[in-house]
């Protein structure tokens, strides 16, 4: 890649990435002192009067891993979809701890305030290196030009070398992000939402495509999460959801159909009658 492509990429303008928008303040005003960050209730939402969602209740726990698993149209991305702002319901209530509610609150607004989402094709730029990725998430300035130019803060290196270490691309530093595998653009994904420090993260199929040791990894990085962020796992590939998963939770037309350990749900006949017996 020529300097003058390299250039020209930089300065894409066919997307707006969550993390060049202003950072509203709530971020530390959630209040989780009840226990849960993730507040859905009684949340539906109909598609030309299909039921996606009907009276979803979820409540995640401030820290936990949570996979999410459910046959095809369950209703498991439309769930992501009303928490990030995306889709609004038709009734119901999303609250983020137990003051903030994220009906009122518009999409970039949720993704900047705390609630990360990382989506099944990786969105990072794939002309700049990885450091160069993980710096452009980190910055307050959404300016390419001027972030890249401008040192950063001791604290804000820290951040990114940690971040780094986490995702297992402290060799790749400054390498094209463009030139990673696949599974090694997805961390970095993850890496670009972990540098803002997001309290919830939304994790859409993270395994799909990758390799046994690539997902062996990414269990790795997304049991290590926990605690520090909420982590939802949205994932079909059962393999995986029993290597990481604490509490599951089995979604059916629009609602939770079961809830509990893996081996609980595992052996629910009704979860087997509709999803694992397939
Ligand atoms: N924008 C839309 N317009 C109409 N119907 C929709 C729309 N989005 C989702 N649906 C329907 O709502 C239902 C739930 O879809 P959703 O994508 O949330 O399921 P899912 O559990 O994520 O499925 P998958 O595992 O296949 O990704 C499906 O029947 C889908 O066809």
């Amino acid at each position: 890649m020529t300097p003058l492509d390299r250039l020209r990429e930089t300065w894409r303008r066919d997307q707006i990435f969550d993390f060049m928008l202003p950072k509203p303040e709530f971020g530390k005003a959630v209040d989780t002192s009840h226990g849960p960050i993730l507040y859905v209730e009684d949340v539906s939402v109909s598609f030309d009067g299909f039921k996606a969602l009907n009276n979803l209740n979820l409540y995640i726990d401030d820290g936990e891993l949570r996979c999410i698993i459910g046959p095809n149209g369950a209703g498991k991305t439309t769930m992501m979809d009303v928490i990030t702002g995306k889709t609004r319901p038709d009734t119901g209530s999303v609250y983020f701890g137990q003051r903030i509610d994220l009906l009122k609150l518009p999409e970039h607004e949720i993704a900047r305030g705390g609630i990360g989402r990382k989506f099944q094709k990786p969105t990072i730029f794939e002309a700049l290196s990885v450091f160069e990725n993980l710096e452009l998430a980190t910055a307050s300035d959404k300016h390419v030009w001027y972030t890249l130019n401008h040192d950063l803060s001791a604290e804000q290196r820290d951040r990114l070398d940690e971040v780094l270490t986490l995702i297992g691309l402290t060799p790749q530093a400054h390498q094209d992000a463009g030139a990673l595998s696949h599974g090694q653009k997805q961390w970095l994904e993850i890496g670009m939402l972990l540098v803002q420090n997001p309290r919830v993260l939304l994790v859409d199929e993270p395994v799909a495509g990758m390799t046994g040791e690539e997902v062996e990894h990414t269990a790795r990085l997304l049991t290590s999460l926990a605690g520090r962020h909420s982590v939802i796992v949205v994932e079909h590939d059962m393999a995986f959801v029993r290597s990481i998963a604490r509490k599951v939770t089995v979604l059916h037309q629009g609602s939770v159909l079961a809830e509990g350990s893996m081996d609980q749900v595992q052996n629910d006949p009704r979860v087997i009658e509709v999803y694992l017996g397939e």
